[in-house]
This record gives C-alpha cells, structure tokens and sequence, in this order.
C-alpha cells in the first residue's frame, strides 16, 4: 500500500523540504545523518516504521526512548521535529512523522556520499509505543551472528539484508560501554586496533561509559564501503561488527562489499527499502490525516477515541511535531 507517489499531489514539495532541512542539519553536524539513520532502524524494529519511537513517556504511555538500546544513545528528535515543521509549513497536516523519518534516513545517507533511492511513503503514525518491543527486538552489541540474523528474520529481512545494512556503521560513533567488552576481552580483534581504542575507553565499567568512538575509524562522516574493509582488517568496532567476518558464513559477503561498493550500494538501497516497508501502518489503521485532504480534520468520532489515549494524543495532536 505504501507507495512512492503518495504525495505527489497532496505535497508535491514535501521531498524537497525534508531535503534542504536534512542537508543543512547535516553540514551543522555531519554526525547527524548517521543519528538520524538509525532513528529509522530503531522506529521500523518496533511495531514496524510508524514514528513510535518519536513518542514521549507520559504517565499512561511508556514510550521506547528509554528502553535499553535507546537510552543515552539515540539522538536527533530534534532535526526531526525542525524537518516537520518545514514540511508542515508547506502542507499543514499531510506528511505522517513515520514517512518524514523514512525520507529523511535516505536524505542523510545521500547527504554524506551514500546511495540514493525512492522512498515508498503512505504510512500512518502509531499511538502506541512499545518499550518491550524496544528492549527485545533491537540487537545488542554483544550479538553473535545467530542472534543477529535471527532478530532480522523476526522482521522478515534475510541475512543477506543483515550484513548490507550492518553497512550503516560506516558512519556515526558509538559509546565506550558498547564496545568496552570487545576491545579488553576477546580475541577476534586487531590487537594495535584494540589498543589504540583502549586509550579512549577505560576498562572500568561506570568510568568513561559515554566516552565516543568512530564506529569506521576512518571516515565516520563518509557513507562508502569502509566498514567491510575493517572488518576484514579486524578492526570492527563493536562484537556484533566483527561477527559478520570471523569464519562463518558472511564471509564471503563482506569480502565481496570489500571489492565492490557498487555491489554493497544496491544491496544496501533493497535492505533499507524492505525495513521501510515493515509492517506499515496504512489506510484507516489509526487517526492521523486522510491523504486526499490537505488539512487534517479529525471527525467527533475520531476526537472521542483520542481523548480516551489521553495525554500523550494531547500533546500529539495538538502541542508538538513529531518527538513529542
Ligand atoms: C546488525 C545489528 C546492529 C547492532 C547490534 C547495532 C548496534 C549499534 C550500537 C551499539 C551503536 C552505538 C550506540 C551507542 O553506543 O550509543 C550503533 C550505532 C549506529 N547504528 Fe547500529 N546496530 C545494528 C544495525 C544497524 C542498522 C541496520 C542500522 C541502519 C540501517 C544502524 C545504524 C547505526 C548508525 C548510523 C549508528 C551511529 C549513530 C550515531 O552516531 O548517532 N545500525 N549501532
Ligand atoms: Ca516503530
């Protein structure tokens, strides 16, 4: 149902808002479009990519910002909130929050050298948030390539999918206590590679915890194939980087991103355009705008429904954007 024209006559501009918003964002903070990269991921692993991520605590909903693999780590609800707006500023209640970060994921890969493709768009924004769908669906760091494949296929996307998108860590930073355990401990690591990134971490757990590292220890603010020729290196940052290449069957596929980027790009684009189509939202799924206006006007019936979701629907429909 999510289609790439969805907008094209109810918000012919709303690609080129969320275009000039992401760039500017980007050249303010190049770090920025990795930030927002993975906002998309965390969003489309919990309850498919319908914005609940973007949802705030309330005290009748527990949002997901807090949930382990998003507290103190993911960042960037302000950039999405600033590209809403823009995109509000042209068509007032068109665009859903959940399609805004989709385009604005493509946006920020493109906006740092990566590849570029047409984003399906049509989804509807959740209500609901899931904090357990956080904690549980989002791999840890600590992931071995079982778990990682298998928390993939409980999204329906394939290994091969895993390792393309795993790609992603070409870009952005990581803390110290997601990869302290990796570069004291274990052996499937360049041992100059795990010295150097010692000097930034401390082994004490509790000290330095927030301390940052390049996840590509080269060019952290170029999207490319780097990350494979790291892990080939031995020099992934994190456990679950270097289990995509420690003797098992990935192999292969990383070596051949090593050879060929163009190989990785399309790989890449099919992965990010099955994860945008998890489980959508569409159609009348929940309240949010009907895609034929261009202004959204709730019904009475609509509004009672919303009243009974309290106070989280008031700031939603009334007070905020998208990160709310
Ligand atoms: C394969 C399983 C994955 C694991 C275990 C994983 C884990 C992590 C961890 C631990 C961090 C650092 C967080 C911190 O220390 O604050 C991180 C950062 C990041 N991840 Fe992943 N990730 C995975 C897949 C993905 C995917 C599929 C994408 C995007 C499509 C992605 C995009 C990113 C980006 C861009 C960053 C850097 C963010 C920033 O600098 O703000 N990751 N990831
Ligand atoms: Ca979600």
């Amino acid at each position: 149902q999510l289609s790439t024209g969805f907008y094209a006559s109810s918000c012919p501009g709303m690609p080129g808002a969320i275009k000039s918003a992401v760039e500017s964002a980007v050249a303010k903070e190049p770090r920025m479009g990795a930030s927002i990269l993975r906002l998309f991921f965390h969003d489309c692993f919990v309850q498919g990519c319908d914005a609940s991520l973007l949802l705030d605590d309330t005290p009748s909903l527990q949002g997901e910002k807090t949930a382990q693999p998003n507290n103190g780590s993911v960042r960037g609800f302000e950039v999405i909130d600033a590209v809403k707006a823009a995109v509000e500023n042209l068509c007032p209640g068109v665009v859903s929050c959940a399609d805004v970060l989709a385009v604005a994921a493509r946006d920020s890969v493109v906006a740092l050298g990566g590849p570029s493709w047409e984003v399906k768009v049509g989804r509807r924004d959740s209500t609901t948030a899931s904090f357990t769908g956080a904690n549980n669906n989002i791999p840890p760091p600590t992931s071995g390539l079982a778990n990682l494949t298998a928390l993939f296929a409980a999204q329906g996307l394939s290994q091969k999918d895993m390792v393309a998108l795993s790609g992603s860590h070409t870009i952005g930073q990581a803390r110290c206590t997601s990869f302290r355990a990796h570069i004291y401990n274990e052996s499937d690591i360049d041992s100059g590679f795990a010295w150097t990134r010692q000097s930034g971490c401390p082994s004490t757990s509790g000290s330095g915890d927030n301390n940052l590292a390049p996840l590509d220890l080269q060019t952290p603010t170029t999207f490319e194939n780097n990350y494979y020729k790291n892990l080939v290196a031995k020099k992934g940052l994190l456990h679950s980087d270097q289990e995509l290449f420690n003797g098992g069957v990935t192999d292969p596929q990383v070596q051949s991103y090593v050879s060929s980027q163009s190989a990785f790009f399309a790989d890449f684009v099919s992965g990010m355009i099955k994860m945008g189509d998890i489980s959508p939202l569409t159609g009348n799924n929940v309240l949010y705008v009907d895609p034929n206006s261009t202004k959204y006007r709730p019904t009475s019936d609509e509004w009672s429904e919303a009243r009974r979701r309290e106070a989280w629907a008031e700031c939603f429909w009334l007070h905020c954007l998208c990160s709310c």
